[in-house]
């Protein structure tokens, strides 16, 4: 046996050596089906089954491991503390991990390289076709996501793992199953050849970009292919490309999947190929936005594949309904550190609260000294809804900011075409709805705003987690009206501090009312329905109609309306809006 290599023991006790990772010191014995680290044996008294030597970055790694609670012998020893046969039904075994963080300067280009872990990527067995891709791709060192679920994917384990954004998720899922398909046989000249890997993610930008990806790593892999499905575009010509050129690999977006299922001619036989199925973002692909979706697709792909779920956040709920997409011994990995927060700490979180009629006055004040402070700034601003961030962006625009628009009521191509310009820039601001909340790696942002209250908590994380990104340094603004304070609450784990209110001369006052009033009244009116939708589904907002519209009233004035805009009957009557006091209708 290698030094460091990982050593299970199988049911019958005869050991195997799993396909890689040579150094997560991870010598696993079963003591019938405990589970034992070095470090723990060591500490239960069973060392010596096997102490590899290893590399420096072995060494260094043992080190840390020895000095620092590992989490992950603690975990390790819990297990082994489970009664032996209640163990086999443990749904969901869990891997906390510890990510000590090591601060390493700044020689991932980060100010701390704490996300990657010490094991390289040619120190595992992967495929050396993967290898050159991953080299190429300038990757040399596993992030600790990477560390943690590759072995454990490469075993055929389904796995649902918890990684802080901007920890190199999308190859932690990606490469381990293209190791997968890369050991299939291919079948030529098929009718209907199968789809082996299929990726499902919330949005079509992330869908975008996890097929860039999946081409990085498939590089030297030349058998293989992937394609990409995703609403905005037409579907005829996605069914002839698929039919001209059938790839292995598909990412999707599940409404466009849903509709290739029921329409297009052959397509849920490809999918009975399907050996690895990945929900990316899979708290929010389970929640009930997606899930009947999700449920069909699922349905539609064999049983017996492998399924991988990955997000930054996984609430109690995702991981009790796991099931629906999992088989019952699924491992749950967790990377966030007992008693770490979600987000990171080098991006610094503040929040203000104003009145809603100061929201534009502030917003521009806070730009225009992040713009003059970093040269090289790059600010997301998430607005609530599509329509919210429409107006936004043009009251900014009026303002003379370098401003981007981004959400669901653009065309596909526009959105393609402001996302690929954000990537690649600086001294640009995106305002942006939640189409860019979760997923989207847009490198070297500095400053996100969220201006009213997120969805939930879980979007606070994500849409923040546009910054930080591999260990890079960020900053958080999140800007709330008094009565929307209560979402501070469900935060309060997390560290954010609260910051004055600045204090706005009355010459940018008038700048700001007059750029306010130069948007078009058409704006002004979409932007107050969608703001009544959005706050009217809200469960504490929603309840108090006639509160709801006094609040919806002062967002009106707050674009400089003495009225506010009238809503056709229609569209009130399925708000469950009809006739409440204050609000109009047309
Ligand atoms: N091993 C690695 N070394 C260096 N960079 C990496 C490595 N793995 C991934 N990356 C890069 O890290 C960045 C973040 O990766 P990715 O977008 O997969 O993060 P994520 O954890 O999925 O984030 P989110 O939770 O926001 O979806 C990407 O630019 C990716 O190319």
């Amino acid at each position: 046996m290698a030094s460091g290599d990982l050593l299970l023991r199988t049911h019958a006790g005869a050991p195997v050596l799993t396909r890689a990772f040579p150094c997560r010191l991870l010598v696993l014995t079963r003591r019938r089906r405990g589970l034992v680290s070095p470090l723990a044996a060591a500490k239960v008294g069973v060392a010596g089954r096997a102490r590899p030597g290893g590399t420096a970055a072995v060494q260094k790694r043992r080190r840390r491991d020895a000095g620092e609670s590992l989490s992950l012998s603690r975990v390790v020893m819990r297990r082994d503390a489970v009664d032996e046969d209640e163990e086999e039904d443990v749904e969901g075994e869990a891997l906390q991990l510890g990510a000590g963080a090591v601060t390493r300067g700044d020689d991932e280009g980060g100010v701390d390289g704490s996300y990657l872990s010490d094991t390289r990527f040619d120190q595992c067995a992967i495929s050396s076709l993967s290898l050159k891709a991953v080299e190429d791709a300038g990757y040399e060192r596993m992030t600790e996501v990477q560390e943690a679920t590759l072995p454990i994917i490469l075993q055929g384990k389904d796995v649902l793992a918890k990684a802080k954004t901007g920890t190199g998720k999308t190859v932690a899922f990606l490469l381990p199953a293209i190791e997968v398909l890369s050991t299939l046989p291919h079948q030529r000249n098929q009718l209907r050849p199968p789809i082996n890997l299929l990726v499902m993610c919330p949005t079509r930008e992330l869908a975008n970009q996890v097929a860039v990806e999946a081409r990085k790593l498939l590089k030297y892999h030349r058998s293989l292919g992937v394609q990409v499905v995703i609403g905005g575009t037409r579907v005829t010509q996605e069914q002839r490309s698929m039919q001209a050129n059938p790839c292995q690999i598909l990412v999707a977006t599940p409404g466009r999947l849903k509709d290739h299922l029921e329409n297009t001619p052959g397509f849920s036989t490809r999918l009975k190929g399907v050996k690895v199925l990945v929900l990316d973002e899979a708290d929010r692909l389970l929640d009930m936005g997606f899930r009947r979706d999700i449920e069909k697709i699922i349905a539609s792909t064999p049983r017996e594949r492998q399924t991988l779920l990955f997000s930054a956040t996984v609430p109690e709920e995702v991981r009790q309904i796991s099931h629906v997409a999992m088989k019952k011994d699924y491992r749950f990995i967790n990377t966030v550190k007992e008693g770490d927060e979600e987000t990171h700490s080098q991006v610094s979180q503040t929040y203000m609260v104003a009145p809603l009629d100061l929201h534009f006055s502030i917003l521009y004040d806070v730009l225009k000294k992040h713009v003059a402070e970093d040269a090289d700034y790059k600010v997301i601003i998430f607005c609530t809804t599509a329509m919210v961030t429409k107006l936004v962006a043009e009251v900014l625009s009026q303002l003379k900011l370098n401003i981007r628009e981004i959400h669901s009521r653009k065309s596909q191509s526009a959105r393609t075409k402001v996302s690929d310009e954000f990537r690649k820039s600086k001294g640009l601001i995106l305002v942006s709805s939640d189409v860019s909340a979760r997923g989207v790696d847009y490198p070297d942002v500095t400053l996100v705003i969220q201006v009213g209250i997120p969805a939930d908590r879980e979007q606070y994380i994500h849409r923040l987690g546009r910054t930080g990104r591999k260990g890079k340094e960020g900053q958080g603004l999140l800007l709330l009206a008094p009565w929307e304070k209560y979402f501070l609450g469900t935060v309060k784990d997390l560290s954010i501090s609260e910051a004055a209110v600045p204090s706005t001369d009355s010459s940018v006052e008038t700048e700001v009312k007059n750029a306010v009033r130069k948007v078009e009244m058409k704006s002004k009116e979409c932007a107050y329905q969608a703001w009544l939708g959005y706050y009217n589904s809200n469960k504490t907002i929603g309840r108090d109609k006639s509160r709801l519209a006094h609040l919806a009233e002062e967002f009106s004035q707050s674009m400089g309306l003495a009225v506010p805009p009238a809503i056709p009957r229609n569209i009130l009557r399925k708000m469950g809006l009809n006739n409440v006091p204050g609000l109009r209708s047309s």
